[in-house]
């Protein structure tokens, strides 16, 4: 899509999993599960407690030894079944949640650890470049407690980025920190490794986190990736019924297909923006964000806000349509609407994702 050819792609790739599978003791944790990164890209492994994430993390890490499948760094095998290559060879950078800062050493003793080939003037350099990056210009010479969590976590960063390692990997590195604070650390984190050309992998269960910080997300389900694809795609073309629940918000409403692109719903007949690939008369169930569903006080197609969660910038209302069924709604949170009041609505969705309805 980005035009680029195959041949450029190919030599871009940092990190391969090939179908890899892990296990504690006899039992899966990980099965089948693959996925590439480009050189430069930070990806996001995201899903629900207990789907193997830090598992994932740890094989590639070298820390756990894949049962089946090869992990490749730059072409080279790293992992597979039988060898590990360890960790201290991968050449990798990791931060974990709980910082892990040296405490009786100073910042620049913390950053430049991992440089202890360089001559003194080259780590003073990248230690001052790398402080300045994360705006804490001339506090090399304290001490880890003297730091607030988020600066603790800014400083495990720099450390990690400051020999250039291939790649880093982060587990929950925000966890430990307020929702706020957590968020605008992601995105500086997306401008420190776009800024210094890391390629990276955090892993995270915050949905909010991985959109602000990853170039692609893995959304990981018992052990297997169920879709790898930009933030973008996986809120608006999720592939399957269980991405379209775990990211963002929205509700599934029956529909019927007719005529391969249209869907007869009970908001009316929607045009998809695509032919959907089941015979007519399939019963489906689409999905519709609140971003896809507008106010429009003329419109016929009404409904009744039965809730509303203040947001912010926006407010999202639950609305009940005739039928009974509940939808959500976006709006700018100037534009007010009680609780209870009758309101008219249309549907506006630039992407209608189906599925088969199960029974
Ligand atoms: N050392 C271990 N021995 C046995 N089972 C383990 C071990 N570590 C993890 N597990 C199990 O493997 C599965 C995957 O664990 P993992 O920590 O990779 O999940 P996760 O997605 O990172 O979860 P969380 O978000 O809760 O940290 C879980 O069922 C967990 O109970």
């Amino acid at each position: 899509m980005s035009g680029e050819t195959v041949h450029g792609q190919d030599e871009d790739i940092l990190l391969e999993l090939d179908d890899i599978e892990c296990r504690y003791d006899d039992t899966p944790v990980i099965r089948g599960l693959s996925f590439r990164l480009r050189r430069g890209q930070v990806a996001c492994l995201l899903g629900p407690s207990g789907c193997g994430k830090t598992t994932a993390l740890r094989a590639i890490a070298g820390f756990e030894p894949v049962r089946a499948g090869e992990i490749r760094l730059a072409g080279e095998v790293i992992s597979r079944a039988g060898y590990t290559m360890p960790p201290e060879q991968r050449r990798l950078g990791m931060v974990f949640q709980d910082y892990a800062l040296f405490p009786h050493l100073t910042l620049y003793e913390n950053i430049t650890f991992g440089l202890r080939h360089q001559s003194r003037a080259e780590r003073r350099a990248r230690a001052d470049e790398l402080l300045e990056l994360v705006d804490m210009r001339g506090m090399g010479a304290r001490y880890p407690h003297e730091l607030s969590g988020g600066q603790q976590q800014r400083i495990s960063l720099i450390r990690a980025v400051a020999p250039r390692p291939r790649l880093v990997l982060l587990d929950e590195p925000f966890s430990n920190l307020d929702v706020d604070l957590r968020e605008r650390l992601a995105r500086e984190v997306h401008d420190i490794f776009r800024d210094q050309g890391v390629t990276a992998i955090l892993v995270t269960h915050d949905q909010h986190e991985a959109f602000a910080v990853a170039d692609q997300i893995g959304l990981l389900k018992d052990g297997y990736i169920e879709q790898w694809d930009t933030p973008y795609n996986l809120y608006h073309e999720p592939a399957s019924r269980f991405v379209a629940e775990f990211i963002g918000q929205g509700v599934l409403i029956p529909a019927t297909l007719r005529d391969h692109n249209k869907l007869q719903t009970e908001v009316g007949t929607l045009l998809g923006n695509r032919a959907y690939p089941w015979p007519d008369d399939t019963a489906v169930d689409i999905l519709l964000r609140p971003d896809d569903v507008r106010f429009m006080p003329e419109s016929h197609l009404r409904a009744r806000v039965t809730n509303k969660a203040f947001k912010g910038a926006e407010t999202i209302y639950t609305l009940r349509l005739e039928s009974g069924r509940q939808v959500l709604a976006l709006a700018p949170s100037h534009e007010v609407y009680p609780e209870g009041a009758d309101v008219g609505i249309r549907i506006d969705a630039q992407h209608l994702v189906a599925f088969p309805r199960e029974e």
